[in-house]
């Protein structure tokens, strides 16, 4: 399938910041690309490098042309910051955005799409954050693009609406759209996108499905109990166990191993509150890769391991 969007070696410096420090990728047609990385990665920098809206050295080719020169009628671009015009209704803003291209879809029809009917006659500024960004979202889809940049589309928009969007993503992807996502919440990208592309410090630190990165990165199950009980309760289990003062963490647990570790608890008489069987997901890599941590708390000790639990 041919590549949609080519970066490669991509670099942008701002003073002496570094937004971008060599990036090369490639997004195929049909696929939906999700970015992910810290706050100042150089996501947004990224974004407006494969759009032309900034100067970056290196190469960018967008439908097989520079940005500069590709149709505008074939892409569409909800930046990350948006500020339209307030004293214009919904409907009036799309519109309006309308007007740019030669070719568009029913207004009308696009706010519908982004689940705002209801709100078409309603003062952009008079609309809720969720719903003012619903209509960005609109006026990024308006002209049918064939590429898509979503720069945090769903920033503030809740749960409910953030599903309706996804769906309307997942459609437009379905229907051949390519998609450029960036976006901080592990859970969209890990439902939208194909691949995931894994920016830091202005290098992209991994990329891959998110089943892939997962399981190169996201590290191992575990089984976390909410108990004051130490590790010698269960240090003949026949598992690795950490102890804070607050919880139990049973480490490498896969499913079938979840029975013989309660058990061992039983037991041993330990009394707890709860227990939750914790699967690896995109946040884990994320926070793996960036070098963050998200568990502050110091163990308090370990239990050596006795074997396998059969
Ligand atoms: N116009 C600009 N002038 C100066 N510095 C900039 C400019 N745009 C971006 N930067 C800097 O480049 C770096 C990357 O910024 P960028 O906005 O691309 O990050 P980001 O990953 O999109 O962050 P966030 O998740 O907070 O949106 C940051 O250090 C930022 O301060």
């Amino acid at each position: 399938m041919d590549a949609v969007l080519v970066a490669d070696d991509v670099r942008r410096t701002y003073g002496d910041t570094v937004a971008l420090d060599g990036v090369s990728l490639s997004v195929a047609e049909g696929e939906v690309f999700g970015l992910i990385g810290p706050n100042g990665a150089g996501k947004t920098t990224l974004v407006r490098a494969l759009t032309g809206t900034t100067d970056a050295d290196g190469t960018v080719t967008v439908l097989g042309t520079p940005p500069s020169d590709v149709d505008t009628q074939r892409v569409g671009l909800l930046p990350q910051s948006f500020t339209p015009p307030e004293r214009l209704t919904a409907r009036e803003l799309v519109a309006y955005y309308a007007g740019l291209y030669e070719e568009t879809r029913d207004p009308e029809a696009v706010l519908a799409d982004v689940g705002l009917d209801g709100a078409s006659d309603t003062w952009y500024e008079n609309l809720s954050g969720g719903q003012q960004r619903r209509v960005c979202v609109a006026t990024a889809l308006v002209n049918d693009p064939d590429v898509l940049f979503l720069d945090e589309p769903t920033t503030g928009i809740d749960p409910a609406g953030r599903r309706a969007l996804w769906g309307l993503i997942e459609d437009l992807a379905d229907g051949g759209t390519t998609v450029f996502l960036t976006s901080h919440s592990m859970d969209e990208v890990e439902r939208l996108a194909d691949r995931v592309g894994l920016l830091n410090e202005g290098s992209l630190a991994a990329v891959g499905s998110p089943t892939d990165l997962v399981t190169e990165y996201g590290g191992e199950t575990r089984l976390v109990v909410r108990t004051e009980a130490g590790t010698d309760a269960v240090a003949d289990a026949g598992f690795v166990v950490e102890a804070d003062a607050e919880t139990l963490t049973f480490h490498d647990v896969d499913p079938r191993d979840i029975g013989p570790a309660v058990e061992a608890l039983e037991r041993a008489g330990v009394e707890y509150d709860s227990l939750t069987w914790k699967q690896p997901g995109l946040e884990e890599v994320y926070l793996r890769l960036t070098g963050e941590t998200f568990e502050g708390r110091r163990s308090r000790a370990v239990a050596a391991p006795t074997g396998g639990a059969e």
